[in-house]
């Protein structure tokens, strides 16, 4: 399935470095100088979850393997991209491909490292970019109504649909309002999310703090988390230029000196979890001898669909899933123990995945 997320931001204000950080590589160059990137990088990052280590140790699995899901770091935009300038429309390209946008603020001093405006402002900066994602929003919408009018006349039931959708899009992006503001039906979710409106998509702000303040932030951090609880949106602080050093460390060497800064966890380890939790994501095991393995679904996701992520062919011809809670599981101390307490359940077709279900499907082949 994969679910992507992208980093989205001013040029050089520290996305190739968080990009690196992340996917422990130095896959994307990173490096003083604005519009350093210009293709996208894209990767793929294990998502922590201490829960899949636990079982595991339960089974005593042979191999662990952890969920993923894919970063994009995405060149840098500036003010006119929506025209042009910079880069522009290429970029925004790349930004409609993603399911969700880290938006990668500077909130770090360092007189060497150059930004674009001249000045270090994380608050004016997402508004700088807000607003080209806007106009590009309205650009595009504007250009796709005028697409559909003939449809529309003539009746069709999909293109009358999109028009009231466009139209309720385009009323808020007038007010220089980004378009995940607006209510959607459930009838709607659909059609809505194929319009790939760049200001739909959700998004979590990322304050790139000075190594110094990677624990408790700072000033501008705190500024950019009023603007975000104002807005209803998540925030993480993190200081992409330490965890890209400690993403090079070995395990023990790590934890040593995320405790020296006064770290509880990685910083990126935060950072996915937020992304994971604002795509709407959520994790269900497959535990045995073999492996213990996390997989991701949608939240609301059924039995048979979450069977599809593994194969197929588990989907197509599904019987039922042998399911057992996760603090069950726990408590019972594997499949056996909850077999014999009588916490194995069997569920059907309409039974709806929680978050952290260990699950054993049967099916016809
Ligand atoms: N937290 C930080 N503190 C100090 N310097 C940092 C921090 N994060 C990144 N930098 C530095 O900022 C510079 C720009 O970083 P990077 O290349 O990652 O930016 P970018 O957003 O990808 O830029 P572009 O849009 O041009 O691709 C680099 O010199 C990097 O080392
Ligand atoms: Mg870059």
């Amino acid at each position: 399935m994969g679910f992507r997320m992208g980093i989205v931001g001013l040029p050089n204000v520290g996305k190739s470095t968080l990009f690196n950080a992340l996917t422990r590589t130095a896959a994307a160059q990173a490096a003083n100088f604005p519009f350093c990137t210009i293709e996208p990088n894209v990767g793929d990052v294990a998502v922590p979850d201490p829960r899949l280590d636990t079982l595991a140790a339960i089974a005593k699995s042979k191999q662990v393997i952890p969920t993923r899901m894919t970063f994009v770091d995405i060149a840098g935009l500036v003010k006119g991209a929506s025209k042009g300038e910079g880069l522009g429309n290429q970029f925004l390209a790349n930004i409609r491909e993603v399911d969700a946008i880290a938006h990668v603020l500077r909130c770090f001093e360092d007189p060497d490292v150059t930004h674009v405006d001249g000045r270090v402002d994380p608050v004016a900066d997402a508004e700088t970019i807000e607003t080209e994602l806007i106009i590009a929003d309205m650009e595009s919408l504007e250009k796709r109504l005028q697409n559909i009018v003939r449809k529309v006349r003539g009746g069709d039931k999909e293109a009358v649909q999109q028009e009231r959708l466009m139209k309720a899009a385009l009323a808020v992006l007038e007010e220089g309002k980004p378009a995940r503001v607006v209510e959607v039906a459930d009838e709607d979710r659909k059609a809505w999310r194929m319009m790939q409106l760049l200001t739909a998509k959700p998004v979590l702000y990322v304050c790139n703090v000075d190594e110094a303040d990677a624990a408790e932030g700072n000033a501008l951090s705190a500024k950019v988390g009023e603007m975000a609880a104002s807005q209803g949106n998540a925030h993480v602080v993190i200081s992409a230029k330490i965890e890209e050093e400690i993403s090079q460390l070995a395990p023990d060497e790590a934890a040593e000196f995320l405790t020296e800064l006064g770290l509880s966890e990685a910083g990126l380890d935060r950072l996915i979890k937020a992304g994971y939790e604002l795509l709407g994501l959520q994790t269900y095991f497959t535990v045995g001898p073999k492996e213990a393995r996390a997989w991701t679904i949608r939240k609301g996701t059924l039995a048979p669909a979450a069977a599809g992520v593994i194969h197929g062919d588990f989907e197509r011809g599904f019987i039922r899933a042998e399911t057992i809670a996760y603090d069950d599981y726990l408590a019972c101390k594997g499949e056996a123990g909850a077999r014999d307490a009588g916490k194995l359940r069997a569920e059907g077709k309409t039974y709806e995945v929680k978050d952290g279900d260990v699950l054993h499907f049967l099916f016809n082949t």
